[in-house]
């Protein structure tokens, strides 16, 4: 029996020696294939063509995506990465992105600090990989749906290939403005389609980052599969008369979406968020007045500045045609939500997915909300950035600013040929 015993205790030891070392060789060869890019391969399903297997893959992704909570981000979905990846880009959840306090990319704080610079937190957001949750299967649209888009001709729009994630490309459709215009609430309502993913942040691509070059545009955007649709926003393009040429240049075809709002609120809105960062800022009609007794507008104030639509839209036209822009109501956005989002999937080829069983009106935000925003099942309401209430200011100065803007509104409905009824 102890000799037996002692066999079988050598024995054991043998193998946990071989077993060692075959760990030894095998641990090292394994992180080197690793590293080398190929574990993906080997932990994740490869999807070799965007077909069913990519819907079925894409849909399961959105059903194991986490819950979020209404008026808190829900989760960032976790797309698969690479294992390298993994340790080498910094995620950055929604709520990391709300304590930065910015709707810009990481790394941008700098061109943040300019002024009146956007303070809420999109979703998802991750450095280097701005993908949002989402492009999945929707049931209703009984899958991807044909919407015979033009593929931009221009070499940029080349994309790279990653097995089994779609593709990057440039965006094909591009929220242009207005600065709080309700920009962010069109963003996030438009993303619910499944054939619709976009980039959180807003990239400025085409006014402070376009010496970066389109590689690095490309590359923040999220991974499509084919048929789905790449959109951003970026607020300060509608006012910066270098970014149409740009756009252009990039895309001839590319759809241009511009959420309006009454100026004289949106100048509110937009003093009330600079405000928020410095409460010693002088007082509004201060700023928007160069002499408030006798009415004189100080339209050099980028607040006010910014709501002469009727200008800015002139350098749009001389490089696209009408029809490629669309006004959306930043009023209507918020009381009837539905019928604007009609509008904005008629424009973009999109078919009818989102509508009114989207939407509830949350009283204590005082805004519609999304009943399933994109990568979630719970209600969710934008951030505490948005929804802001605005100081009191003087019905003598409003007055006095609706007569300064009501010439530019009025030649803008003309050339837009939509009356908005800001009067
Ligand atoms: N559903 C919903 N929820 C919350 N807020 C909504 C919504 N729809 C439109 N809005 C209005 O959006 C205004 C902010 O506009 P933007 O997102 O374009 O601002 S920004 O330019 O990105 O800073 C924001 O302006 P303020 O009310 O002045 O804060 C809102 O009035």
């Amino acid at each position: 029996m102890d000799s037996s015993n002692g066999l079988l205790h050598v024995k054991t030891k043998k193998t946990i020696l071989a077993c060692t070392a075959a760990m030894i060789i095998i641990l090292p060869v394994y992180l080197f294939y690793c590293l080398a890019c190929c574990c993906e391969t080997l932990q994740e399903p490869v999807l070799h063509e965007v077909g069913a297997e990519a819907k079925l893959y894409d849909h399961a992704q959105r059903l194991s995506a986490e819950p979020g909570q209404l008026t808190e981000p829900p989760q960032e979905r976790q797309i698969p990465q690479p294992h390298h990846l993994k340790h080498h880009h910094h995620y950055i959840t929604w709520s990391t992105w709300d304590s930065q306090g910015t709707d810009e990319m990481p790394g941008m704080q700098n061109a943040v600090a300019q002024e009146h610079s956007e303070v809420d937190a999109p979703l998802y957001v991750r450095n280097g990989d701005p993908a949002e949750p989402g492009g999945t299967l929707n049931e209703a649209s009984g899958g991807i749906s044909e919407r015979g888009r033009t593929q931009a001709a221009s070499p940029f729009n080349a994309s790279n290939t990653f097995s089994g994630f779609g593709q990057r490309r440039l965006p094909e459709a591009i929220i242009i403005g207005v600065k709080k215009g309700g920009t962010r609430a069109l963003l996030e309502f438009i993303r619910v389609h499944p054939d619709v993913r976009a980039v959180g942040a807003e990239p400025h691509f085409f006014d402070r980052n376009y010496d970066k070059g389109f590689e690095w545009y490309r590359n923040l955007m999220p991974r499509t599969l084919e048929g789905q649709l790449t959109m951003e926003k970026t607020p300060s393009y509608f006012v910066t008369p270098e970014v149409p040429a740009r756009i252009h240049a990039m895309s001839a075809h590319t759809k241009l979406i511009v959420v309006v709002r009454d100026p004289v609120t949106r100048a509110i809105s937009d003093y009330t968020q600079t405000l928020s960062k410095a409460p010693r800022l002088p007082a509004f009609e201060d700023l928007a007045f160069r002499n408030h007794s006798i009415g004189l507008v100080d339209s050099g104030w980028s607040a006010v500045r910014i709501g002469l639509y009727a200008k800015h839209l002139e350098h749009w036209l001389r490089h696209f045609p009408q029809q490629q822009l669309l006004f959306v109501s930043g009023e209507r956005l918020v009381t009837d939500p539905a019928r604007e989002l009609a509008r904005v999937q008629d424009f973009l080829g999109l078919k009818r997915i989102i509508s009114d069983k989207h939407f509830y009106f949350n009283q204590t935000k005082g805004f519609p909300c999304l009943k399933k925003p994109e990568g979630s099942s719970l209600p969710h309401c934008l951030g505490k950035s948005k929804g802001r209430r605005h100081p009191a200011i003087n019905a003598r100065y409003i007055q006095q600013l609706r007569e300064f803007y009501k010439p530019f509104n009025l030649k803008f409905y003309q050339m837009t040929g939509q009356d908005f009824g800001w009067e």
